[in-house]
Parts: C-alpha cells; sequence; structure tokens
C-alpha cells in the first residue's frame, strides 16, 4: 500500500491510499479519515460507499465528515466506485463501466475479470483496512449515497453481523426495480434475475434478510426519486414484512452533495450511538 496524500484534518488524518488489489486485478485508491486518538487506541469504522460517476474524492471533498468523525472517534473509509484504468472495460455511458461498479462481482463478458467490487468492498479492503489502521473491526457501520446507498444496504443486509447500524442518502433501494439496476445488473450479471437477488435490498428483505437499526435519508425535491431511487418500495416492503426502518424525506433537498454534506453529522452521530457500545 502506498500513501498518495496525508493531511491533518481536525485533529486527525485525511489520507488518500493507493494499493494492488487482487479482487479487482487493478491498482485501487481509496480515502481515510482517523480521528484524533491515545496511542494504541483501537476506533470503530464507518464505511462510505459513493455514487455513479463518482471516486473515493468526492465525499473527501464535499461529504463534510471529518469534524463529526472527530468528535464522536470514529474512522471514516471511501472506496472507489469501480476499477478503472486503459485495460479495465468501460462503456461511454456514465451508468455503466468505470465509476459504476454497483458493488457487484460480475460474470459477463467483457466485465467479469475486473468489475468484482462486492469481494473488494466486502473482504479484501475491510482485511487491509484491519491490518494497518488502528481500527476495531468488531464494531462496523456502513453507509453510502445512491448507487453507494445501494452498495450499504445490501453489503450491510447480506452481513447483519458484521454491521452494528446501516444508513444510507437517496439509496437505490431495488436494482430490479428501477432503470440504472436493470441496466447495469443485465450488464454485468446477465439476463437471470434471480442471480440479481443479492444485490436487491428489497429482494434480500423479501427472501428473509433482516437488520435491526436501518435508516434512510431521502431529499423530496430529488430528481431521480420517482424513477431511479423509488424510496417508497421499500417503506412498503419494511412494513409489509415486518423490518424496522426509519426514512426521513426532506423537503427541498436535491440528489446531491448540498443534501449529503447537511445530514451527514446526524448519520455519523446516529452509527456513533451503535458503534460505543
Ligand atoms: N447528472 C449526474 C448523474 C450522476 C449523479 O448524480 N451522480 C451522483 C451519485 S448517483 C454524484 O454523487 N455525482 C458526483 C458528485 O455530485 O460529486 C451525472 O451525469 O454526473
Amino acid at each position: 500500500m502506498e500513501t498518495t496524500s496525508s493531511w491533518k484534518a481536525h485533529g486527525g488524518t485525511q489520507g488518500v491510499y493507493r494499493h494492488a488489489s487482487s479482487a479487482t486485478g487493478t491498482d485501487m485508491h481509496f480515502a481515510v479519515y482517523v480521528p484524533p486518538h491515545d496511542k494504541g487506541a483501537k476506533l470503530p469504522v464507518l464505511w462510505y460507499l459513493s455514487g455513479l460517476t463518482c471516486t473515493h474524492a468526492n465525499v473527501m471533498e464535499k461529504g463534510e465528515y471529518r469534524a463529526a468523525c472527530a468528535k464522536h472517534g470514529i474512522i471514516f473509509v471511501a472506496p472507489d466506485t469501480s476499477p478503472r484504468g486503459d485495460d479495465v472495460a468501460d462503456d461511454d455511458s456514465y451508468d455503466l463501466g468505470q465509476g459504476a461498479g454497483m458493488y457487484v462481482d460480475a460474470t459477463e463478458t467483457p466485465w467479469a475479470p475486473h468489475y468484482r467490487m462486492r469481494t473488494y468492498v466486502e473482504d479484501e479492503l475491510p482485511g487491509l483496512i484491519g491490518d494497518v489502521f488502528p481500527a476495531d473491526m468488531t464494531r462496523q457501520s456502513i453507509t453510502g449515497h445512491s448507487m453507494g446507498g445501494h452498495g450499504a444496504l445490501t453489503v450491510g443486509l447480506r452481513n447483519p453481523e458484521r454491521f452494528r447500524s446501516l444508513s444510507a442518502f437517496s439509496p437505490i433501494v431495488t436494482t430490479i426495480g428501477a432503470p440504472w439496476g436493470r441496466k447495469s445488473l443485465t450488464a454485468y450479471l446477465g439476463g437471470d434475475e434471480a442471480a440479481w437477488r443479492p444485490y436487491d435490498a428489497c429482494a434480500l428483505i423479501a427472501d428473509g434478510a433482516r437488520h435491526p437499526h436501518i435508516r434512510i435519508e431521502q431529499g423530496g425535491d430529488d430528481e431521480f426519486l420517482a424513477e431511479q431511487l423509488r424510496t417508497g418500495v421499500l417503506r412498503d416492503v419494511c412494513a409489509e414484512l415486518g423490518q424496522d426502518i426509519t426514512i426521513h424525506l426532506r423537503p427541498g433537498y436535491d440528489h446531491s452533495y448540498y443534501f449529503i454534506s447537511s445530514f451527514m453529522a446526524d448519520h455519523i452521530a446516529w452509527h456513533a450511538e451503535r458503534l460505543k457500545v
């Protein structure tokens, strides 16, 4: 692992790192904020999965998480959203290929060799974070935005014992039931929707997955809400199947980091309550 930048922020350290990923077969960048802490202390970890077109850097520059992470003593980890490079398959559209990994392990040509973001965020990167940073990997929570909200919900619902709490900003709640999901999962996983179900938050809950602490923040004026994000589908599935969920609809807010940054400190405080015990 190589440190590409490291600067002091709110008494802690904001770093960006690069490593050769065995999951993706490419170099991957990720960002980690380590808050001020006593020597030898092990700190809880909050994962943040980003949305379409993003790298590790969008939330680092616009997410406004550092003050809250410093206050609550939480490490914040932001991976990239896909493998990248000249040898990595891509597409001209913004919602497929590089920047749009959808947190799946692709099985289809030409994506399968490198698009293994499920293994990367679920297995490989946690191993590295636990080895290299002062992280208490028995205390993890996960959040994300849009495609990354889908990632947070699906990674969290598949691994409820690992994550104390799941939250999401403007998540894609169903990949099967919305165009962004249908387009990318058809490409990455093929046409058999049974293979998509581990990558659809609503389908996971319908298939029996549960988590005791799920919180959603959704902008009421988000341009993607009705067609792509479909928060109401998750609300209805949870009500019908008895999955507790807290959904805050915030009038006047859109899909952007103006919205995310407005509620980031609230989400970190909410996760901190569950990470401290
Ligand atoms: N209109 C956007 C659609 C994609 C989009 O809104 N991406 C969200 C995540 S789903 C984002 O965070 N974009 C980067 C940013 O705002 O910094 C585009 O074409 O780039």
